[in-house]
C-alpha cells in the first residue's frame, strides 16, 4: 500500500468553479464531517510497535478521506514514572531516569526516526535530568514544577508519533505543545480547568494548521499553559480534555464546526458494562448519553476523565471511544439523547435496564441527624455551609427531615490533606446543631441505568445484595436521573460490582439487550 501524503489526501474534492457557492457550502460540509479529533493514550502508544500501529491506523484514516488533529497522551505508564522519579529527587536526592531513557531511546532506534526527531527527544530528557537535579538539590517539589517534571512524557510522546507518521507515511505531521496552540489554564497546578476565553485561539491555530496548511497536528494532551505563561496540567487522564476541548473550541456559532467527532482510541472495546479488569464478563456499552458517560466517569470508571464530556456535550461532538488493539471494533458511541434514541432505533435495540456499573473507593460516609431540628426549615442549608465553608467537597446525598447522609469525594482532597474532612472549627459548628456520625473506608458504587425502571432495578440489586451478605449503608438517586449510588465498604466493592453485573448481565436476555 503506498500512502498518500497530506498533502494529496486534501485533493480528493474537485476544483470548484467560482460563484458555484451552492457546490462550495457542500464541499465544505463534507469537509467538516470529516474532521476528526483522534486522541491515543499511553496504552496505545506503549512501545515502538504500538506507535507503528497507531501510525498505521491515523494513515489509514487519511487514506479514507479523513482529516485528523491528534492528540496523544505520554508513552505507557510514562507519567507514573515521572511522578516517582519526583518523589524519589525530593525525598532521597536520587535522580534516576533510566527507564524512562531506555524506552524512549529504544523506540527512536527501533522506529529509525530521523537525526532531528532523536535530538529533540535527548534534549527533553537532558531537561529533565536537570530539572531533577534541581529537585534534589533543593528538596523541594512544588505543584508547580511537578507539572513542568509531568510535562515531558507528552512533549516526548508527540515528537515520536509525529516522527513517525512522516518517515513511515510521509505525512506532514507536525508535533505541537498545547500551549502553543492557545491551550491556557486557570485554577492554579495539578488539577488545572481549561479558561474558555482560549477556544477561539485554539480554533485559529487549529483551522490554520489542518485547513489551510495541510497539516496533521500531533498535539500533547494533559498539560497547558497559565495566564503567566507556566505549565500546567488538567489531572491525571487529562489527555482526554484536551480532545474535547479541541471539539469545543472548533464548534463555532458562525462557522462550520471544525471537527465532527472525537475519537478517544483505548486499550478496550469502548466503555464496558464493568471495569474490565474487576468484572471479567463484562460486555461493551454501543451507546451513551454525554450525561451517563460522564456520570460514570465521575464515579470511578477510570475510562474517561470525569470533566472531558462537558466541553464536548456543550460543542454538540460526539465522542466515539474505541480499542486501537482492536479497532474494527465499533466502540461506544457517546452523543445527545435524541442522537442516541435514534441509533438505538436504527440497530432495533432497547435501552438496558442497567447499561454499567463502577465504584468510587476510598470514600467516607458521613451521618448527621438532629431531631431538634424536626420538621424546622434551614436544616439542610445550616449544614451544607458548613462544608461550604470549609471548601470540602461532597458526592453523593441522601436526606430525610431530621438527618441527612453524605459521602465526601476521595479525589478533592488531593495534596491537601487539611481538606479530607471538616476542619475541627467546621466540625464544632456541624455538631452544635447535630449528632455526627463519621465513617471512614466506604466505596459508592454507581450504576448508569434506566430510571424509569428504578424500582425493579433496586429491588433487585437489594435482593442480591442481601442475599450474598453486602451490606447498603445509603441509597442515593441522582438528580440527574441517569444514575443510582449506593454505600456499602470498601472492602466489599469488588464484590458487589461482580454479584450485581452477574444479576444483569448473565441472563442471555439482558446481555443480548445491552449489546
Ligand atoms: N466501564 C469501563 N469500561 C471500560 N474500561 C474501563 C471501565 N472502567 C474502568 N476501565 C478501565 O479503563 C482503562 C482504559 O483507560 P486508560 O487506562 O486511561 O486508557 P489510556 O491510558 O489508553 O487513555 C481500561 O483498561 C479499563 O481497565
Ligand atoms: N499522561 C497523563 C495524561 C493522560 O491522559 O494519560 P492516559 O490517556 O494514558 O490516561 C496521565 O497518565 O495521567
Amino acid at each position: 500500500l503506498v500512502a498518500p501524503s497530506a498533502a494529496n489526501h486534501k485533493t480528493r474534492l474537485p476544483p470548484l468553479q467560482m460563484g458555484d457557492w451552492a457546490e462550495a457550502n457542500a464541499a465544505k460540509a463534507l469537509d467538516a464531517q470529516k474532521r476528526i479529533v483522534m486522541k491515543f493514550g499511553g496504552s496505545s502508544i506503549r512501545d515502538a510497535e504500538r506507535v507503528t500501529h497507531v501510525a498505521d491506523l491515523i494513515a489509514s484514516k487519511i487514506r479514507e478521506g479523513f482529516t485528523p488533529a491528534v492528540v496523544v497522551s505520554a508513552m505507557g505508564t510514562t507519567t507514573n514514572e515521572l511522578e516517582r522519579a519526583g518523589a524519589l529527587a525530593l525525598v532521597d536526592g536520587i535522580v534516576r531516569v533510566d527507564e524512562m531513557r531506555k524506552l524512549h531511546l529504544e523506540v527512536l532506534d527501533e522506529l529509525e526516526l530521523p537525526a532531528n526527531v532523536g535530538y529533540e527527544v535527548r534534549q527533553l530528557l537532558r531537561e529533565l535530568e536537570s530539572l531533577l537535579d534541581g529537585v534534589s538539590m533543593v528538596r523541594e517539589l512544588t505543584p508547580r514544577t511537578k507539572d513542568l517534571l509531568v510535562s515531558f512524557g507528552e512533549r516526548m510522546s508527540c515528537r515520536i508519533v509525529a516522527g513517525q507518521l512522516k518517515e513511515a507515511h510521509d505525512i506532514t505531521a507536525v508535533p505541537i505543545e498545547a500551549w502553543n496552540i492557545g491551550l491556557r489554564t486557570e485554577g492554579g497546578h495539578g488539577e488545572a480547568r481549561v479558561d474558555e476565553e482560549c477556544y477561539d485561539d485554539i480554533a485559529r491555530a487549529l483551522r490554520s494548521s489542518i485547513v489551510e496548511r495541510n497539516e496533521v497536528p500531533v498535539i500533547t494532551g494533559y498539560v497547558g499553559h497559565d495566564a503567566d505563561g507556566r505549565v500546567t496540567t488538567l489531572g491525571r487522564g487529562g489527555s482526554d480534555l484536551t480532545a474535547t476541548t479541541l471539539a469545543r473550541a472548533g464548534a463555532s456559532e458562525t462557522q462550520e464546526p471544525l471537527f465532527a467527532e472525537v475519537q478517544v482510541w483505548k486499550d478496550v472495546d469502548g466503555l464496558m458494562s464493568a471495569d474490565p479488569k474487576v468484572v471479567s464478563n463484562s460486555v461493551n456499552v454501543p451507546f451513551a448519553t454525554y450525561e451517563e458517560a460522564a456520570e460514570l466517569a465521575y464515579f470511578g470508571a477510570s475510562i474517561l476523565h470525569p470533566t472531558a464530556l462537558r466541553p464536548a456535550q456543550v460543542g454538540q461532538c460526539p465522542v466515539r471511544i474505541k480499542n486501537s488493539y482492536n479497532p474494527d471494533h465499533p466502540g461506544t458511541l457517546i452523543a445527545s439523547p435524541s442522537k442516541i434514541d435514534e441509533e438505538r432505533s436504527l440497530k432495533s435495540l432497547e435501552r438496558p435496564a442497567l447499561t454499567a456499573i463502577t465504584a468510587k473507593r476510598g470514600v467516607t460516609l458521613v451521618d448527621i441527624s438532629s431531631s431538634r431540628m424536626l420538621g424546622q426549615p434551614g436544616f439542610l442549608a445550616a449544614i451544607f455551609e458548613v462544608f461550604e465553608t470549609d471548601g470540602v467537597s461532597v458526592d453523593v446525598v441522601a436526606t430525610s427531615e431530621v438527618s441527612v447522609s453524605l459521602t465526601l469525594d476521595p479525589k478533592a482532597h488531593l495534596g491537601d490533606e487539611a481538606k479530607r474532612f471538616l476542619s475541627p472549627k467546621g466540625l464544632k459548628r456541624l455538631e452544635d446543631i447535630a449528632r455526627v456520625d463519621v465513617r471512614d473506608g466506604r466505596a459508592i458504587v454507581s450504576f448508569i441505568a434506566d430510571v424509569a425502571r428504578s424500582t425493579e432495578l433496586i429491588a433487585r440489586v437489594f435482593t442480591v445484595l442481601a442475599q450474598r451478605g453486602v451490606k447498603v449503608e445509603m441509597l442515593s438517586q441522582g438528580a440527574s436521573k441517569v444514575n443510582i449510588s449506593l454505600v456499602v465498604l470498601d472492602a466489599d466493592a469488588e464484590e458487589a460490582l461482580r454479584i450485581i453485573h452477574d444479576e444483569f448481565f448473565s441472563t442471555s436476555k439482558e446481555a443480548v439487550a445491552s449489546r
